[in-house]
């Protein structure tokens, strides 16, 4: 590590340090996040983007007295080392190390914690409110990006900050760039902040103009709203400054020193202040400076060229999701495709490209794409809503209120579901069974694989209703695709293998390691039938009842938390078939948020692998004087 870096012993430290020793140590906590993020993975180009910016910040704002709250906070990997986490930040996102989101828990410059989108400025507002309770005299700044803005909550927090008028500061952090492209009209009035002169002028300049223009008293009225009109077209930031805002910027994000006097200046304003920072995403690494949608999130890679590390040649679940919408939507012209500001991580770039008129980014606007989509349905179309999990959360009663209760036809594909990694807690897709199934008119359907996937997609689309397909993040389990999609009957499960001394009852990624668990068994002399559940709503209850029934010992296996998930189903199935009796167990998530770590290591932490699964279910057919054991022929 070098000089200024390593002698950081506190962020005061930051306060007195000129600002070129700043800008020394902004370049060697660039080659720090290069460095740990080539080996740990991690949001790469945002952070680079930030240096500069968290510096002005911490020279101007005196954390942790003054909260500073980090919108997403996939950008708080500066914030973090000159928190007091620069040795801890090679551990960065690993099992027991340091989180790649802010997490009060790990530390008090923390003020609040993130991980989801447009959270920042209620956030923010929220501590302002509770200083003001307490008669505390901190300064409160959201740091948001320009995609976080285009989210939702972050307009219903500055319409009551505007209302609100406490005294806080919101960086808009407008690095053109969501993951993608960033989209929708704000961006395009923050483009015209940053070109259009007419918008940069100095707005003490205009104020003056506007004042020299002579009112007549028979012209009084006419006067000011000429005045109004003319603001609108020459005063910077007046979108902003309608809300109740002090616009300041826009400023160049990587000089600290012109950072530092406008940060200043915000600080000593009374009311809520936005100041406008431009960045480059990716900043002082070129191969992020040119593709910052790649360096956005990445995985392990060679710092010399930006190249991946590990490939994998298996073809990941998402894009044999883009793949077969897109042959599918070559055979219907009803399919539409929708994502909230995830186009490349959904698989649906190439849609977008094929079908531009049939695809929406909506920008980081869960709820809305939910309700677009209803709209479109209810219009006579079919969307397919692309979606990561935990992101799903945000949009419940959408799915509820907006596509259920009226029964439109709506899939949701949800990508990343289960345990998604190095990501954590906030990302974790392990709560979408539980949050779905009781939602009614709701199918739900999980694939054991990437074939299975393509079939199921093609069912979704032909169904008259709302259909929630949930697949992994990652790779597929490579094996051979059919060449056709099938339509699958509607909650009708797959005995995969036939035993009865136990039944495995599996659900999407679970299938393939009860296949392995029961192949393991019947070497040990457990013949255990596997079955592979399809659809955790509806559920195929004749088959798991015959099964349950003819071994008397029913396993069920689930990527997702147990409160409510599958296994609670199918639980809930047995009781209300009197079956209550049987011996059961569920695999799958416990009570928890899970950090975050590798996949493998998570799976395994939660009891989620073959051996794990074998050694279970062994103990508890050794266990004696059980006899639940009751045949029952199908019917
Ligand atoms: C609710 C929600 N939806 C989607 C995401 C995924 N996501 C994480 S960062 C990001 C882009 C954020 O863009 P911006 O705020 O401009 O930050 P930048 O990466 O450009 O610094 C998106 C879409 C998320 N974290 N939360
Ligand atoms: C911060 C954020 O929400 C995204 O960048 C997320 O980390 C992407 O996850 P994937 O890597 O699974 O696409
Ligand atoms: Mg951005």
């Amino acid at each position: 590590m070098s000089s200024f870096l390593k002698q950081l012993n506190s962020v005061r430290d930051i306060r007195t340090m000129t600002y070129s020793q700043l800008q020394e140590l902004a370049g060697e906590i660039r080659r720090e996040i290069i460095s740990v993020v080539s080996r740990n993975g991690g949001h790469l180009a945002p952070n680079l983007g930030v240096v500069e910016l968290t510096l002005a910040i911490h020279k101007v704002f005196n954390s942790p007295v003054d909260r500073i709250v980090w919108d997403v906070g996939h950008q708080s990997y500066v914030h973090k080392m000159i928190t007091g986490r620069r040795d801890d930040f090679r551990t960065l996102r690993q099992f027991g190390g340091i989180s790649g989101f802010p997490k009060p828990a790990e530390s008090a410059h923390d003020a609040f914690g993130a991980g989801h989108s447009s959270t920042s400025i209620s956030a923010a507002l929220g501590l302002a409110a509770a200083r003001d309770l307490k008669g505390e005299s901190n300064a409160v700044v959201a740091v948001i990006g320009d995609g976080a803005m285009t989210g939702g909550m972050a307009f219903e927090a500055l319409n009551h900050a505007g209302h609100l008028k406490k005294n806080m500061v919101v960086i808009l952090n407008d690095n053109e760039m969501s993951i993608d492209h960033n989209v929708g009209a704000m961006s395009g009035y923050l483009a015209r902040l940053r070109t259009d002169p007419m918008y940069t002028r100095g707005k003490e300049d205009l104020e003056q103009l506007l004042r020299k223009i002579p009112i007549g008293s028979a012209l009084l009225r006419l006067g000011e709203r000429l005045k109004d009109s003319l603001k609108y077209l020459v005063v910077p930031g007046m979108l902003f400054e309608e809300l109740g805002f002090i616009y300041l910027g826009p400023v160049d994000g990587h000089d600290i020193k012109a950072m530092t006097t406008i940060l200043q200046q915000a600080k000593s304003k009374k009311g809520p202040v936005l100041v406008h920072v431009l960045t480059k995403k990716g900043k002082g690494y070129r191969p992020a400076e040119k593709n910052p949608d790649k360096f956005h999130g990445v995985g392990a890679f060679y710092v010399a060229t930006g190249e991946v590390l590990e490939k994998s040649d298996t073809p990941t679940y998402t894009e044999i999701f883009g793949a077969t919408l897109m042959k599918l939507a070559h055979q219907d012209e009803k399919i539409l495709a929708i994502t909230a500001a995830m186009p490349s991580g959904t698989g649906l770039t190439k849609f977008s490209r094929a079908f531009p008129g049939r695809f929406f980014d909506v920008g980081i606007a869960e709820q809305h794409a939910v309700t677009l989509a209803a709209g479109l349905a209810a219009g006579g179309y079919h969307p397919v809503v692309a979606i990561y999990s935990t992101f799903l959360q945000r949009a419940y009663d959408q799915v509820l209120h907006d596509v259920c209760l009226q029964n439109l036809p709506v899939t949701f594909a949800i990508d990343r579901a289960g345990i998604v990694g190095n990501d954590g807690a906030s990302h974790q897709g392990i709560f979408d069974l539980s949050f779905l199934r009781p939602i009614p008119n709701m199918v739900i359907m999980a694939p054991k694989d990437e074939n299975e996937l393509q079939h199921m997609l093609a069912t979704a689309v032909y169904h008259q209703g709302p259909l929630a397909l949930r697949y992994p993040r990652g790779s597929g389990t490579g094996c051979l695709m059919d060449k056709e999609q099938k339509i699958l009957p509607i909650g009708k499960a797959e005995v995969i293998r036939e035993g009865t001394d136990a039944t495995l009852l599996a659900i999407g990624s679970m299938v393939h390691v009860a296949e392995e668990a029961a192949k393991i068994l019947a070497a040990r002399g457990v013949k255990a039938a596997v079955i592979n559940a399809r659809f955790v709503k509806p559920l195929d209850e004749k088959c798991i009842l015959y099964y349950a029934e003819m071994s008397g010992k029913l396993f069920t296996l689930e990527e997702n938390v147990l409160q409510g998930g599958f296994g609670s189903a199918v639980l809930e199935l047995l009781s209300a078939r009197g079956r209550g009796g049987l011996l059961t167990h569920q695999f799958g998530i416990p009570d928890t948020f899970v950090e975050h770590g590798s996949p493998e290591l998570l799976l395994a932490r939660y009891g989620l692998t073959v051996e794990q699964v074998v050694r279970v279910v062994g103990e508890k057919l050794a266990k004696k004087n059980y006899s639940g054991k009751l045949r029952l022929a199908p019917n």
